[in-house]
């Protein structure tokens, strides 16, 4: 049994970070995971793993569609499908590998295995009983399934087991055109699977700006998706092998059966705290199965805190990091904040897509007749030259102040793009301030530049 100023449950993004930054502010500090390793979901079978999926199946794409046309002639690769599990597994152990030397270097204490509260201020891991004057809560989340569908890992598999199928299956069924389904659909499609993606909305990535969806969902099909919106799924059959997924279109009310080798479930993920005791000792949850928190991280018990998936608001990686990194300053009797309004969101497809703020819908039908500057990749001359120019970048900027509200972009490397407009809304910039800073040429930021160009006078290549 051992004291700390802070123990933290689990070492995913939320967890990991909030510890290297209490013990760089001088606080004692251990994590429990159960894991055999560090690093959570989006280490082990989240971010990290699906990106390196997605890159290699992204090579493979463009040597058996676009090599040719730049000049490189020969035999396409074929796929060792083995090796590219190696490959993502390596890039999985490098990373959950470097947060354990983060944690030493650090000097925090790793707790292995599984941890229970059983009063504020002691985390019970196994026999033993260790104190904590702060207890942070960073369990996670888990895949959620829906009514009529049951999630065995082989044939119905969730991300986790869509990560590590045993072969490429010919037909995949994707219940669900979110993040997950549409990054690891995607994968499977580049790998010559036929994939259908069946959506119970009207359109792919809900919440979205309506023009990236359509855009979106446009390119996708045309790189060979079957996506099939307005479809409600009913349940799925499964054999030892084989899989049916029935579905009832929302608008003509016609039943439909779906036949397939796999069906990958993304209907969203659920907060996971179990095991932890917080019903017993009174934490308060809400409707959603979340843990309750303040605008510090506090739960309704005193001395215990929560971050991550397992708290309100967007599922995301980066959102537990900051969480984790703010409370550790609040642990540490200094300020912490997050600004909820700039956390971008990013689906690692190709072309990518990220966004951050407010849609133009959702100002519009609040009344606002917001500022949009758009810029197609197509007046982009660094995007044309790697093949990559369908799509665009959008500056959503109020209609008085010209400050910038929110961005869509969807084009090459968009993700990275992203942040030069978070940072200028961090910063309350004007679609005018991103204008008149120059941007290096021939670089695809230029296309957010010619998006802010476009909020005012107009851009110059379009
Ligand atoms: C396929 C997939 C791809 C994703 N891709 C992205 C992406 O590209 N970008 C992005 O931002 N987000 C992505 N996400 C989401 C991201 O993984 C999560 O938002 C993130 O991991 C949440 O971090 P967390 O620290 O809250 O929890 P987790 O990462 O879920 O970590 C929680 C940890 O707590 C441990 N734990 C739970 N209970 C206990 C206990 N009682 N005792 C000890 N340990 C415990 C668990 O074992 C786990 O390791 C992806 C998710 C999936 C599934
Ligand atoms: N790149 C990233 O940042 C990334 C990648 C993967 C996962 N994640 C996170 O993981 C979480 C889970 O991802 P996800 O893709 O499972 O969830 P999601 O919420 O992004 O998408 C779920 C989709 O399933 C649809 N759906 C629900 N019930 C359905 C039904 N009966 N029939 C058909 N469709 C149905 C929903 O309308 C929605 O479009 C998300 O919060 C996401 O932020 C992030």
């Amino acid at each position: 049994m051992a004291s700390y100023d802070v123990i933290i449950i689990g070492a995913g993004p939320g967890g990991y970070v909030c510890a290297i930054r209490c013990a760089q502010l001088g606080l004692k500090t251990a994590v429990v995971e159960g894991r055999e390793t560090l690093g959570g979901t989006c280490l082990n079978v989240g971010c990290i793993p699906s990106k390196a999926m997605l890159h290699a199946t992204h090579m493979l794409h463009e040597a058996e569609h676009n090599f040719a046309g730049m000049g490189l002639k020969g035999k396409s690769p074929s796929v060792d499908w083995k090796q590219m599990l190696s490959y993502k597994d390596e890039v999985v152990s490098q990373n959950t590998g470097g947060i354990e030397f983060l944690f030493k270097k650090n000097k925090i204490d790793w707790i292995k295995g599984w941890a229970s509260i059983p009063e504020a201020g002691k985390v019970k891991v196994g026999e033993d009983v260790h104190e904590a004057k702060n207890i942070v809560v960073a369990s996670g989340s888990e895949p959620a399934s829906i009514p009529g569908v049951e999630i065995d890992e082989k044939v119905v598999v969730s991300s986790t087991g869509a990560l590590e199928l045993p072969k490429i299956p010919k037909k995949l069924a994707v219940i669900g055109a979110g993040v997950i389904g549409l990054e690891l659909g995607s994968v499977y499609q580049r790998l010559g699977a036929e994939v259908t993606v069946l959506e119970y909305m009207d359109a792919i990535t809900p919440g979205m700006d309506a023009d990236v969806q359509r855009t979106f969902k446009r390119i996708l099909e045309k790189q060979g998706l079957k996506i099939i919106t307005g479809a409600a799924v009913q349940g799925v059959e499964a054999t030892k092998t084989k899989a049916k997924v029935s579905y009832k279109m929302k608008k003509g009310g016609e039943e439909e059966v779906l036949d397939a080798d796999i069906v990958l479930v993304a209907t969203g993920r659920k907060p996971y705290a179990d095991g932890l005791g917080l019903a017993d000792l009174g934490v308060k949850m809400t409707e959603r199965g979340q843990v309750a928190v303040d605008d510090h991280w506090a739960t309704s018990v005193k001395g215990i805190y929560a971050i991550g998936d397992v708290t309100p608001g967007p599922m995301l990686a980066h959102k537990a990091e900051d969480e984790g990194m703010a409370l550790a300053e609040v642990l540490a009797g200094k300020h912490g904040h997050v600004n909820y309004d700039v956390i971008p969101g990013v689906v690692y497809t190709t072309p990518e897509v990220a966004t951050v703020g407010q849609t133009e819908d959702a100002l519009k039908a609040g009344g606002m007749k917001p500022k949009v500057g758009k810029f197609s990749f197509m007046g982009n001359a660094r995007a044309k030259a790697i093949g990559q120019a369908e799509g665009f970048v959008k500056i959503i900027a109020h209609p008085e102040t010209d400050r910038i509200l929110g961005a869509a972009i969807i084009g090459p490397a968009a993700g990275d793009m992203i942040h030069e407009l978070c940072v200028a809304m961090e910063f309350g910039a004007s679609a005018q301030d991103v204008a008149l800073t120059c941007h290096a040429h021939p670089t695809y930021s230029e296309a957010v530049r010619e998006a802010a160009l476009a909020c005012g006078d107009g851009p110059i290549h379009a």
